[in-house]
């Protein structure tokens, strides 16, 4: 397969073979099965589950999860695959996120063995679709102020409360809810629970109609005395760090993923300029055209290079949380301004379906919202570089 043309440094070249099986493995999939639906999904605002299962046999699902039925691949290599999903839809990368990043690391990182051994096989096969309720409709960049509670009953939990943009719950088997519980020593932790999402008093209701991610979707739940038994919690969240640790996980997959869409509206561009002729040559013949292409392929290695660093550091054990911020809030900004700037290229037929950068400029609106605003991605770095946190 041809390397892309924004590979400049010849990147690639520092890809090991697995690696760049599983980019070859993936791009096949998404030129087969994303773009030639991708803009109907979105017109019409589908989540297509029908390719689910295809996503389950490639090993996307908790792709970088040991054991429990996951494909247990390196973080480079998950990366990888989501800059690939992600040139296809940031929905369906989305997808991938919540469903192994968010929920399924939930579970491996702070359930029991038996919840593992019950949820994780499943979800990596893609027969159980969960959901990752932390924000709330008056908690979002700042969670610890969640209203959501679990409240003792006899030895189980009865839940109450609300959450919003919770993506896949009207779908999902499973919920892993935070809520605020009274632990045995009297002290108030969030917490994390998992929610069969038929149990009565749960409810989903997908938030419509949206301008960004219309590929997916995206619910609030509504938790009205929602009983579970003793063992619906998870063991092992200390606080708040429970959550964020899973954050974490898709955060870094979105580090890679938004160069995907980057990268897909820079080969529009590329293409559509080559062969769309103005005052007799091509577009691409101009020199504002060209530095425009400079431009968007310079930002896009530049954030090639920061990812593959990052994923290398966490496949050794040596990633620490200011760099998921350095890439996350990177990434996400070049990426929407080169999919923007890709659009202009394209003049009046940019602005329709048949295009994709104004979709994925639309769906990036989204990416840098969630798993942390551009703005927190700042203020955790004001930090680490000032001492002083500006959160408050
Ligand atoms: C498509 C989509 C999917 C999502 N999926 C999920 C999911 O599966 N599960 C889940 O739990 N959540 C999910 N979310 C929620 C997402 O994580 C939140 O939207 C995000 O954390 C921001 O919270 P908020 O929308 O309430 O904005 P707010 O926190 O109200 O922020 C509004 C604005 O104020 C800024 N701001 C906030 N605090 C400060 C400050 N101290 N200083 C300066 N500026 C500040 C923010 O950066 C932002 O620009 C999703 C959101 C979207 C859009």
């Amino acid at each position: 397969m041809n390397a892309a043309a924004t590979d400049l440094l010849c990147v690639d070249e520092d890809l090991s073979a697995e690696e760049l099986d599983t980019r070859d493995t993936v791009r096949e999939f998404v030129d087969r099965r994303i773009r030639p639906n991708i803009a109907g999904w979105f017109a019409d605002a589908v989540f297509p589950q029908e390719i689910v299962p295809e996503m389950a046999q490639l090993g996307l699902l908790g792709m970088h999860i040991q054991g429990y039925g996951c494909a247990g691949k390196s973080a480079v290599q998950y990366g990888i695959a989501m800059q690939e999903l992600e040139a296809g839809d940031s929905g369906l990368r989305t997808f991938v996120s919540v469903q192994g990043s968010l929920a399924m690391s939930a579970i491996a990182k702070h359930g029991s063995e038996e919840q593992k051994h019950r949820w994780l096989p499943g979800m990596a096969a893609g027969e159980i679709i969960g959901c990752f309720g932390l924000t709330e409709p008056t908690a979002g960049s700042d969670p610890s102020t969640m209203a959501t509670t679990a409240v003792r009953d006899g030895e189980g939990w009865i839940l109450n409360g609300a959450k919003r943009w919770i993506g896949l719950a009207s779908i999902a088997h499973v919920a892993v809810i935070w809520a605020k519980a009274v632990d045995e020593s009297g002290q108030e932790r969030v917490r994390g629970f998992l929610v069969p999402t038929d149990t009565p008093g749960f409810t989903a209701t997908p938030i419509e109609p949206k301008l960004s991610m219309r590929a997916s979707i995206q619910c609030d739940i509504l938790l009205k005395d929602v009983r579970l038994p003793a063992d619906a919690i998870l063991p092992n969240n200390p606080g708040l760090r429970g959550p964020f640790s899973c954050l974490n996980e898709a955060r870094y997959g979105i580090i890679w993923g938004a160069l995907g869409a980057a990268r897909d509206s820079f080969d529009a561009a590329l293409a559509y300029s080559q062969q769309r002729i103005q005052f007799d040559r091509p577009l691409a013949a101009y020199q504002l055209s060209q530095a425009k292409l400079v431009n968007m392929a310079l930002e896009i290695q530049k954030g090639q290079l920061l990812a593959l660093r990052i994923g290398r550091l966490k496949d050794e054990g040596r990633l620490e949380n200011h760099m998921i911020s350095v890439g996350k809030l990177n990434n996400c900004r070049i990426a929407i301004d080169v999919c923007r700037e890709a659009r202009t290229m394209l003049g009046g037929n940019g602005i329709t379906l048949e295009h994709s950068p104004l979709r994925h400029a639309n769906n990036l609106e989204s990416v840098r919202t969630y798993e942390g605003t551009d703005e927190v991605h700042t203020l955790i770095l004001g930090q680490r570089l000032t001492g002083h946190s500006a959160f408050r």
